[in-house]
């Protein structure tokens, strides 16, 4: 970290930092990769902090504070074309999008660490210097991970087993009256633990258990974090292809290699779980056919976790020109795997039925460049505030849907999160 402290002062020293010179600079140094970045992260005090650890590749991204913000997502995309500069962000379950580039970014790939440092020359010139130099200095806070294994009393919980199964019976009861085909209701469960819990120890705790996700943090002061092991991508795009998939359909995964295998093929042959997915496939197909010229949808396959496996088919397609973000955002979030379809009638019952707000749960972060764009949807999250946590799980209810069969659906993908805190780890 030394190495790029050194870098970026040379190169900050030697600005002019012009008054009011409307573009922004970005100053950049390089070393070998380091391990995690979340002790960096855990030993920051600048706000907003962002974490995105990719789930199909070596990337890692962590961000700190915010020198422009974007409060939709076609005008992050504007400033992403005119200036080729990364802004990371997403939108919360009822799209509300909040974008920004932020102060310092640190991407680490295979076996480079890259910061970026970012000067808006919009701003005053002393003050904009300073807070380069400040940013500078942030590179050699760190602070060691500690594990985050406590007792846990759970506090509140907005269905019990009893509500839940009224909820699904009243949904299962509108498909059958044709209201609509799928709708995916969720529960908030808030437990109490003795002592604070880091969100940057609880992530790196999760990374270690939960392997095969995008593994994600935002917080946007230190008082509460929003955190997460998501294996569900919104899509990927490269140029003008896009990777999408549709993740729905979920069985249960043991220690126990036979019978994860037992389930796999229940799991395969059930034609429940196989209409839950295929509403995925027909919702994000349906909804991007506008802006693609084509699309393929892979065969049905498995994604297997530590507590639960999912039915998936990847979906990719080729956009029509501009290759826009903000538009396969605008067409396709939220899926029907976190919502319902159709889209608004689903929403209609979740309104009236859900006693909680979701917002960043079933959301989507990730980040925006020219090139390459790449958001995960924010399930199997939980934010935390001190020595409080609220773990959201979601199940999607369809024809044939049993309700203890759905609660005991949702407390496995919350146990991914909670059992963290109160198992052993290996
Ligand atoms: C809504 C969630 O998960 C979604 C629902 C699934 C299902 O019902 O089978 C499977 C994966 C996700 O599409 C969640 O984990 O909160
Ligand atoms: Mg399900």
């Amino acid at each position: 970290m030394e190495q790029l402290q050194h870098a970026l002062s040379e190169q900050v020293k030697t600005h002019p930092f012009t008054p009011q010179s409307p573009t922004i600079t970005a100053f950049r140094a390089e070393m070998p990769a380091v391990g995690s970045l979340l002790p960096w992260l855990k030993g920051q005090t600048m706000f907003p902090q962002y974490y995105l650890n990719f789930r199909d590749s070596a990337r890692c991204i962590a961000a700190i504070g915010k020198v422009r913000s974007f409060s939709s997502e076609i005008s992050a995309q504007e400033f992403v074309r005119q200036t080729d500069l990364l802004v990371v962000g997403g939108l919360t379950f009822d799209k509300r999008a909040t974008f920004w580039l932020p102060r310092m970014v640190l991407e680490q790939t295979d076996n480079k660490l890259y910061a970026t440092l970012y000067a808006d020359g919009a701003q005053n010139p002393q003050s904009e210097r300073q807070a380069a130099l400040d940013a500078i200095k942030t590179l050699s806070n760190s602070t060691a991970l500690s594990p985050v294994r406590q007792p846990l009393r759970i506090d509140t919980q907005k269905a019990d087993e009893n509500r839940w199964c009224a909820w699904v019976k009243k949904a299962v009861d509108a498909i059958e009256r044709g209201d609509f085909t799928k709708v995916v209701l969720a529960n908030e469960t808030g437990f109490v633990a003795s002592n604070p819990i880091d969100g940057k120890d609880f992530l790196a705790e999760s990374e270690k258990q939960n392997t095969g996700c995008y593994h994600f943090l935002y917080a946007e002061n230190p008082q509460r974090t929003f955190v997460g092991s998501t294996p569900e991508r919104l899509f990927a795009r490269h140029n003008g292809s896009i990777q999408t998939e549709a993740l729905a359909g979920t069985a249960a995964m043991s220690e126990d290699p036979i019978q994860n295998q037992r389930e796999a093929a229940w799991l395969l042959s059930d034609p429940k779980n196989d209409n839950e997915n295929l509403l995925v496939v027909q919702d994000i197909c349906d909804n991007l056919a506008n802006y693609v010229r084509r699309l393929d949808v892979g065969e049905v396959g498995l994604k297997q976790l530590r507590r639960v496996q999912h039915l998936r088919r990847r979906i990719q397609a080729e956009l029509k020109p501009p290759f826009s973000d903000a538009a396969c955002l605008q067409a396709i979030h939220p899926t029907a795997a976190v919502s319902g379809l159709p889209q608004k009638k689903a929403l209609d019952f979740l309104k009236n039925t859900e006693n909680f707000d979701r917002t960043w749960y079933a959301g989507t972060l990730g980040v925006m460049t020219k090139n390459h764009s790449e958001f995960c949807v924010t399930i199997r999250s939980a934010f935390i505030e001190s020595n409080k946590i609220r773990v959201f799980a979601g199940a999607g209810i369809v024809a044939g849907s049993v309700p203890l069969l759905e609660w005991r659906e949702i407390e496995r993908k919350a146990s991914g999160l909670l059992t963290l805190l109160t198992h052993h780890g290996e």
